[in-house]
């Protein structure tokens, strides 16, 4: 670790690329999982095992720990990771997405947003320097900027106008966050399904010459190949010297492919929120633990791995748990998928390393598809 915040480029393969961004709570080996930790608890889940399962960095959200239990009560207790006991980095959302996708938006100006909270209806306003500041009082590692997302489908001059209002947030942001040496403030890339305003965004964001660059207003329902051109697009106009982080995605199939685009960093709730409702990653393709052809399959979900909720349980005792509804059963499903996960990640890394990932993508579809 530094005292700064250095990504390095170790290797390319194709578009695929092999890194690592160092900081001075630990270093975060790239292509990254982060598992989302939204109110300061990746769910279901304790931290130590999150770690076990190969974490370098996880989630919070600035959204919800504003409203409770408020950035200002967490500095006061220490910070965030003093608070939830995880030493490591940890990213902070802006607030941008959960504002428009959780509370009663009510008015979006050039100042901010002022929006009623989903969890008491108090009123909230949130400018680009408020929500830095935020982020700095939970004592976020890597920061996003406060951005305006679209959902799609919408009207070009909406996506226009709701781009360059997040570039001149992305400005005021970056003089917020100022000068932090151990810390970086990302931008998000925004211009929805729009081409042009994608270049254009990463352009003008290019040029404020960030620590690392998000591609946002992706993974919002749009299909899959319309996220994965807008990666085509976009990215080469990024720095390549620069770690970039597509936020919310996503499934293990979008990763790969993203990976192969350029993507450093990933964030989603897929594997946390599916377990908890019965869904299980693996090598084999997804399992629905709810189906009664599992009732009484005495086999774990996979003998082979080093993780105990893959290794230890069988498949007739998860259905249980799940169909009963026990916490147990979203326990367990959680920490297999988190594990599953990062050893898709590990997998990722080691092929890149190695100069095989094309072939290693081609195999682990294939090997979904089997079943
Ligand atoms: C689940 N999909 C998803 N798309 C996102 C897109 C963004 C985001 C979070 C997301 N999550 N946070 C932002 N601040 N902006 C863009």
């Amino acid at each position: 670790t530094t005292e700064n915040f250095q990504f390095t480029l170790k290797k390319t393969d194709a578009g695929a690329r092999l890194g690592e961004v160092s900081m001075p709570r630990g270093t975060i080996r790239t292509p990254a999982f982060m598992p989302v930790g939204t109110v300061g608890t990746v769910k279901a889940m304790y931290l130590d095992q999150v770690r076990e399962t190969g974490a370098d960095i996880i989630l919070g959200n600035t959204y919800h720990l504003m409203l409770r239990p408020t950035a200002e009560r967490v500095a006061r207790l220490g910070g965030l990771h003093k608070l939830i006991r995880w030493e490591h980095p940890i990213l902070t959302d802006s607030g941008g997405f959960q504002v428009m996708s959780l509370s009663g938006l009510r008015k979006l100006d050039e100042q901010g947003v002022t929006f009623k909270s989903h969890v008491d209806g108090s009123l909230h306003h949130m400018s680009p320097e408020r929500s830095i500041e935020i982020q700095g009082l939970l004592g976020s590692d890597i920061q996003m900027q406060l951005d305006e997302c679209v959902a799609l489908p919408a009207e070009p001059k909406e996506i226009e106008r709701a781009m360059e209002l997040s570039l001149r947030w992305a400005e005021r942001c970056k003089v917020a966050f100022g000068n932090q040496p151990g810390k970086a403030m990302f931008g998000i890339v925004q211009g929805g399904d729009v081409p042009a305003l994608r270049v254009r965004s990463a352009e003008e964001l290019a040029k404020l010459d960030l620590k690392g660059y998000a591609v946002g207003g992706l993974a919002v329902g749009e299909p899959q190949d319309v996220m994965l051109k807008m990666l085509e697009t976009t990215l080469p106009v990024l720095p390549g010297e620069k770690p970039r982080y597509l936020m919310g995605v996503g499934t293990p199939d979008d990763i790969l492919k993203s990976v192969a685009r350029g993507i450093d960093m990933f964030d989603c709730v897929m594997p946390t929120r599916s377990g908890r409702h019965g869904l299980a990653f693996t090598r084999r393709g997804k399992v629905n633990i709810r189906n009664a052809r599992h009732a009484e399959d005495m086999r774990p979900l996979d003998e082979q791995s080093n993780c105990p909720a893959t290794r230890d349980y069988s498949r007739a005792y998860l259905h249980h748990l799940v169909r009963a509804n026990e916490a147990l059963g979203g326990m367990l499903l959680s920490w297999h998928n988190l594990n599953y996960y990062q050893e898709l990640m590990q997998g990722i890394r080691k092929a890149i390393a190695e100069g095989r990932f094309a072939d290693f993508m081609a195999e682990t579809i294939e090997e979904w598809a089997r079943g």
